[in-house]
Parts: structure tokens; sequence; C-alpha cells
């Protein structure tokens, strides 16, 4: 798929940030913030739980083995210089279980920082890509993809900033918090082996300032991160806009309104962006000076143990290391820091499309096998319109029948298709259908192969099986004309956005396939042939009732060649079915002479 259609760019109005939100609209998402983050980190824990634990506990044996390795280095250094200052004790001092911990040490923090980042990244992608996938199935759920369609262009950041953000949440929040907490508890523990006061001042510290510094930065940082978050989105946008609709805008004088906007999204990008580098500078200043702290007291410390002859140099070189490097960890919460306002803000927007689709409440049968569909009472409201489309419309389409919806624009057709599809639910009355498969009006056809467009319809169908789709509706020659020597297979060849290279006739021919690789006993054509010449419409009309035979038929329609194909007209006016007419009926004839021609 290429970038979403364009649409019209307006420089957002001033003291209105583009992206903002109103305040109730904020405050319920904060509201709703706890659930929907436990229903993120819940997806996390089921999906990858012994990757992610086990990547965790690897960060935190990594960050103690440098603990550790710093410690007995300096320890090691002291001792052996000590020990040199006599050959008595240079004899007698042990130099090798020291200096093959050094190397142990040295050894298994590489491997454990190998692994960790292996086992951690790994768990990471495997979870987003499930998630993505949930993310897909929740907006293809009827209702969701036709809101987005409104506004494409956000549809493709859900899919990829915001899913992309969620990663902070366990790469840069979760796994540097867990090694830096084992390695203040490390560090607590074994400079209370010194002296107890001293380890537990200096673990106390540790917690204080290492989780207190993020904490308050990612405070800081929650609303330049969501405004970074939303800015971006707003300035990626409009540069599409500007690209794909630059004859729009030159035509309609709006290029320099166009440039403007985009020129004061980036302007607020670049504000958020300098907010955050601003808040990114103090947190590292505040660590420098926690860890000056730190290591001031631990000097004043080990100097007065090591002066009233509690402990010895070795111990005292190797307490102040400890200290020194116990804080390192700490520093690699400030990213996390940073992000946490937009891993919030995308947990915010996505979790209410993770929901379990296998929850989604499946449409009834009818219960008579020879009735595809039956509406009873039924009344249909458009999300956010104020009155329904159509209100007590009652329609039984028995198996293999075929039936013209005809009346004016705007009647209610297309609204009575997208009801049999399940792309809209009922408003009042009982709906019950068989599976249906939708050829809308627009073909939509998508660049990518022909194997990828048909595999839209059936995902585990093999090449025979698509061919045959291919075969029945006459598309066999065309794709084997398109297909090189290169190629493995015919269905390898490529097609543009929206069928490019394709004529229309044969676009509707190749949507016609797809539909029959769904194997649905019910097909809902809108306007199958609007917009073709009648040679080509005639071509495409006799492919469709050919493969449609044995199935169940229901077209909108405003042409007679259309309306021809039926065996019942139904007149729809004002969203109710106000007169119908079967074939034979002098009346069948009478409504399809007031059709369209070609
Ligand atoms: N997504 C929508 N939101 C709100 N109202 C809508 C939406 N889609 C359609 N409508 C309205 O519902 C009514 C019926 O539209 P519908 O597309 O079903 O008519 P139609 O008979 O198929 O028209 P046409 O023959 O022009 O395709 C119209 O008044 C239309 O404006």
């Amino acid at each position: 798929m290429t970038a979403p259609a364009p649409t019209t760019p307006r420089p957002a109005p001033p003291g209105n940030p583009a992206g903002s939100r109103s305040p109730a609209l904020q405050r319920s998402l904060s509201r709703s913030l706890p659930r929907s983050l436990g229903a993120v980190l819940k997806l996390f824990w089921t999906g990858q739980r012994n990757h992610l634990l086990l990547g965790a506990a690897l960060a935190a044996f990594t960050v103690l083995a440098g603990i550790a390795l710093l410690g007995l280095s300096g320890w090691f250094i002291t001792a052996t210089a000590i020990a040199g200052l006599s050959a008595a004790t240079a004899l007698a001092f042990d130099v090798f279980a020291p200096s093959a911990g050094i190397r142990f040490l040295a050894l298994t923090r590489t491997a454990a920082r190998y692994g960790e980042r292996l086992v951690t990244h790994d768990a990471t992608f495997a979870v987003l890509a499930a998630l993505r996938e949930r993310a897909f199935r929740g907006w293809a759920q009827p209702g969701a993809a036709r809101r987005l369609l409104l506004r494409p262009a956000r549809l493709l950041f859900r899919l990829t900033s915001d899913i992309d953000a969620l990663d902070s949440l366990y790469l840069r929040i979760l796994v540097p918090a867990a090694a830096a907490l084992g390695a203040a508890l490390a560090a607590g523990v074994s400079l209370g082996l010194v002296n107890g006061w001293f380890g537990l001042l200096a673990g106390l510290w540790l917690l204080l300032a290492g989780l207190g510094v993020p904490a308050l930065a990612a405070r800081r940082a929650l609303t330049p991160s969501r405004r970074r978050s939303s800015g971006l989105e707003t300035l990626r946008q409009r540069i599409i806009d500007l690209t794909a609709g630059q004859t729009d805008l030159v035509m309609t004088g709006r290029m320099a309104a166009a440039q403007a906007g985009l020129a004061a999204a980036d302007a607020r990008l670049a504000d958020a962006d300098n907010a955050l580098n601003r808040i990114e500078a103090r947190v590292t200043a505040a660590f420098s000076v926690a860890t000056a702290l730190l290591l001031t007291a631990a000097l004043l410390t080990v100097a007065a143990l090591a002066e009233s002859g509690a402990i010895g140099a070795p111990v005292a070189a190797m307490a102040v290391l400890v200290a020194l490097a116990a804080l390192e960890p700490f520093a690699a919460l400030r990213r996390g820091a940073m992000e946490l306002g937009r891993a919030l803000l995308a947990v915010g927007r996505l979790a209410p499309r993770l929901v379990d689709q296998s929850a989604a409440p499946v449409r009834q049968a009818p219960a008579d096998d020879q009735v595809v569909a039956t509406l009873r009472q039924v009344s249909v409201r458009h999300p956010g319109a104020a009155r329904p489309v159509f209100a007590d419309v009652d329609l039984t389409v028995g198996a293999g029948e075929r039936i013209a919806i005809i009346g004016a624009s705007g009647a209610g057709k297309s609204t009575l298709l997208a009801l049999l599809a399940g792309e809209l639910e009922a408003t009042t009355g009982e709906v019950r259908n068989r599976p249906a498969s939708l050829l809308t009006q627009r073909t939509e056809l998508f660049q990518d192969s022909w194997r990828g467009n048909l595999q839209l319809a059936a995902p585990q169908a093999n090449d025979a099986t698509l061919m045959a789709a291919l075969t029945a509706a006459s598309l066999d020659d065309v794709i084997r004309g398109r297909s090189t020597g290169a190629m493995t297979s015919p269905l390898d060849a490529p097609l543009g956005e929206g069928g490019a290279g394709l004529s229309g006739g044969q676009g509707r021919r190749l949507a016609l396939a797809r539909l029959l690789l769904r194997d649905a006993p019910l097909w809902l054509l809108d306007e199958p042939t609007e917009a073709l010449d009648a040679a080509t419409a005639r071509d495409v009309l006799g492919c469709a009732a050919r493969l449609a035979e044995g199935r169940a038929v229901v077209i909108a329609t405003h042409l007679r060649r259309e309306a021809d194909l039926a065996d019942r007209l139904l007149v729809m006016n004002h969203g109710r079915l106000t007169a119908e007419a079967r074939r034979g009926e002098p009346a069948f004839d009478v409504l399809l002479a007031g059709l369209r021609p070609d």
C-alpha cells in the first residue's frame, strides 16, 4: 500500500497546537489510562512472559557483573600494590583467584549483554508484531475502518509510530528499572558488608536519586513528549498532503497556505524537541550531582573506616568503585523517562483497538436453509448521523435469489448492502444473514502483487486456487501477459495502486475473482459496472453472473443493464422499500424501463 490519500492541508488554528485534545477528552483518556496500560502490559506478559523475564534477568546480571568487575578490579589493584611493598607478602599474595574472577566477570558480562539485547529485542518485536496484527483486526471492525477512512493518515501513524512507541515500555523503562533496582540492592548489600549504615544509606540514596530523578523528568517530559508525538504526526501528514496534493494545491491557490501549515508544524515540533532536550540535559546534570554526592560520601566514609582500622585500603577502594558504578544503571532510565509520554499516548490510543476479536458478536444465520438473509423491522443510523437512513425495513433473500435494489441517489441502497455485509449494525430490529461478500463501488486494489491482492480474501489460498479464480474471471491471459521470465509465478506480477495498469473492466473482474475466493453464499454488488462503457460492462456483468452461479446476489444499481440480472426488483425510496416486482410481472418491465440505459 502507498501513502494515504491527501487531505486538504490547513494551517492549524493559532493557540491550538496540532494534535492537541480538548480538556474533556484529555481527562477521559487519563481516567482510562491505567486500564489501557494494564491491557497492553497483559499482552506483553501473556505473549512472551519467559523471554521478557529472561531479558530482564540478563540485564540485571549484566549490570551486577559490571559493578562487581569494577569493585573487584579496584580491590585487586590496591591489594596487589600493597602486597608488592614487601617480598614476603608479594610471594604469598594469590594473584590468580582475583584475576580469574575479573576475567570471568568481563567475559560473562559481555555474553550477558549480548544475550540480553538478543532476548529483549526478540521478545519485544514478537509482541509488537502480534499487537500490530490485533490493531489491524481492531480497525477492520465494522465502523472503525469507516471512521478512520475519513482521516487515512491517522491509521498509518497508529500502525507505525504508535505501535513502535510501545517498545519503550519494556526496553527503555521496565528492563532498565529491573536492572537498576538489582544494582541498588547489590550495591547496598555489598557496601553493607563493609559497614551496615553505609550500605543502608547508600542503598536508600540510590533508590531515592536513581528513581526520583527519572520519575521527575518523566513527569516534566509528559506534555512535551506528547506534543512531539502529535507534532510529528501532523508534520508527516502535511508533508504527504503537500507532495501528493501539490497539483490540487496549486490549482486552488492553497500552496502558500499549505507551506505555512507545514512550517508551523515544523516549528511546533522543534519547540517540543527543545523542551525535551532541556529536560534531558537537566537529568544528566542531576545524575552527575547525585553521583558526585554519593562518591564524596563514600570517600569520607571509607576514609573514616580505614582510619579507625575497620577496613583496609583494598576494601576501601572496592567500596568507592562500587558506589561510583551503582548509579550508572539508573541513568539508562533517562531515555525511558523522555519517551514515557509518547508511550502512554500510544497506549491510550491503541488499547481500545486491541480487544480480543474472538469475543466480537457473530451475526446469526437465518433458521431456514433456503434463506440467506432476513431483515425484520430494521432501522440503521450511520455513526454520528442525526437521523436513521432507513426504518422498519423487512426483507428476505432466498438462497440463489438475485435481487436488484433500485432508487434515487441517497435512498439508502449502499447502506442496506453495508448492513448485510456486517459493516454496519442495525440500530433496531433483527438482522440474520449467512456470510456475505461485498463488491464496493470503488475497486479496492493495492500496490502489491496479483497474489497479494487476491490473498486479501483468502490468505491461505495456494497458487493453483488463485489461478483458478483468475481463470474463472477470464483474467488468466491478462496475468500471463504481465509475467516475465524472472518471476517464479505469474501471480508475482505487480499491480499499481488502485489497480493502475489494468483497464476499468479488468479491475472489476479482478475484484470479482477476489470475491469468488471468499466463497460466501451471498454476494453484494454495489453498482458493479458504473463508469464502464457498455461493451466492457456487458463483459463484467457476464463474468459476475457466471461466477455468482448458485449464490444469492443483491445488487444496488441505477442502471438497467445491472438490474436486468435480477429475478426481483425492490424500489428503495427515502429509506423505505416502497415497491417490488418479480421477473415475468408487468411491473418488472415497467421498473426496468424507468432505469438509466447504458
Ligand atoms: N458514513 C456515513 N455517515 C453519515 N451518513 C451517511 C454515511 N454514508 C451515507 N450516509 C447518508 O446515508 C444516506 C444513504 O446513503 P447511501 O450511500 O446508502 O445511498 P445510496 O442509495 O446508495 O446512494 P447512491 O445511489 O448515490 O450510491 C445518504 O443521505 C447519505 O448521505
